[in-house]
């Protein structure tokens, strides 16, 4: 069962909704934005900061906002606002059904749908990007670009996923070793050695080739494994202690409770898309005992 409710939350427009056996979902339709995901039985999957802002054009902290069309500032370090606009835009729910204990809600954006976006991305081209949501014991989400264009598109894209965590001092990212890793902090290469951990702010870009990872969480005695296809990276991230106090959507202690591992293109990963190519981006997320 699921409900769109206009002004729903803080003024904002959401998609909430419970599947059968009682897991509990929350989309923002600004970002197509996952900020719940519950499912029946567990503590909530995803975090979201009990100091998040609900404002139009303000990005929410927390959940799973899509990065689009660029990461970060972008590749040449030289764009905002911070990843991209598609997490400040209102995209338009094109269908919402269940169907044996799912829920599948469809987004869809496109740029006539943005206000003011040339004084954003004066060079942009026409694309539609479409979301596909699916809700059930797992969480499934697909990220579809189709350049709509005459000209070559080149894009950007992280489905930027918040994993709510006990203690993330004790948290342990799994499927990563041996991949090489670029510091956002440093900007130096290395190669990660067994799983991340974390003991300080962890901000990096992995170049992965398998598409799964596992979160492991003692405090919480839970593993939350994302499975990812057409991503040539994953990126982690926790801001710690310092980094979070400068953080105004972000209460003093709430970084001990999440773990981002984002699963991502970006960087010389870019999508280069023909006129009239698609491509898609595919998360599953699953949680199990530790
Ligand atoms: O505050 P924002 O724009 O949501 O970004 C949060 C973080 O997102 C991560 O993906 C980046 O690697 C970090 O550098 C960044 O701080």
């Amino acid at each position: 069962m699921f409900e769109r409710l206009e002004d729903g939350h803080h003024g904002l427009s959401i998609v909430r909704g419970t599947t059968p056996d009682g897991g509990r979902f929350t989309v923002h339709e600004q970002g197509a934005h996952i900020t719940e995901w519950t499912p029946a039985g567990e503590e909530p999957v995803l975090f979201t900061s009990a100091y998040a802002r609900y404002e139009p054009r303000v990005a929410i902290r927390g959940g799973i906002p899509i990065c689009f069309p660029w990461f970060a500032n972008g590749r040449k370090d030289n764009k905002s606002p911070a990843h991209g606009f598609a997490r400040l835009a209102t995209w338009q729910l094109l269908e919402g059904r269940e169907n044996n204990g799912v829920t599948t809600l469809q987004w869809r954006l496109d740029p006539t749908m943005i206000p003011r976006l040339d004084g954003i991305d004066p060079d942009r081209n026409r694309f539609v990007l479409t979301c596909t949501q699916t809700f059930g014991t797992d969480l499934q989400v697909s990220l579809r670009i189709h350049n709509t264009d005459e000209v070559p598109l080149v894009v950007e894209e992280a489905l930027h996923t918040y994993l709510r965590v006990g203690d993330v001092r004790q948290a342990t990212v799994l499927g990563l070793a041996g991949t090489e890793i670029l510091s956002r902090r440093t900007g130096t290469w290395d190669t990660q050695i067994g799983p991340v951990t974390f003991a300080e702010e962890v901000d990096q870009i992995h170049w992965v080739s398998s598409g799964v990872t596992e979160l492991h969480d003692p405090a919480l005695g839970r593993r939350i494994i994302q499975t990812a296809t057409n991503s040539s990276n994953t990126v982690v991230w926790n801001p710690w202690a310092e980094n979070a106090a400068e953080l105004g959507d972000l209460g003093d202690d709430e970084w001990t409770e999440f773990v981002c591992v984002e699963t991502a293109n970006v960087r010389n990963k870019a999508i280069h898309l023909n006129p009239g190519q698609a491509h898609e981006l595919d998360l599953t997320i699953a949680v199990a005992p530790l």
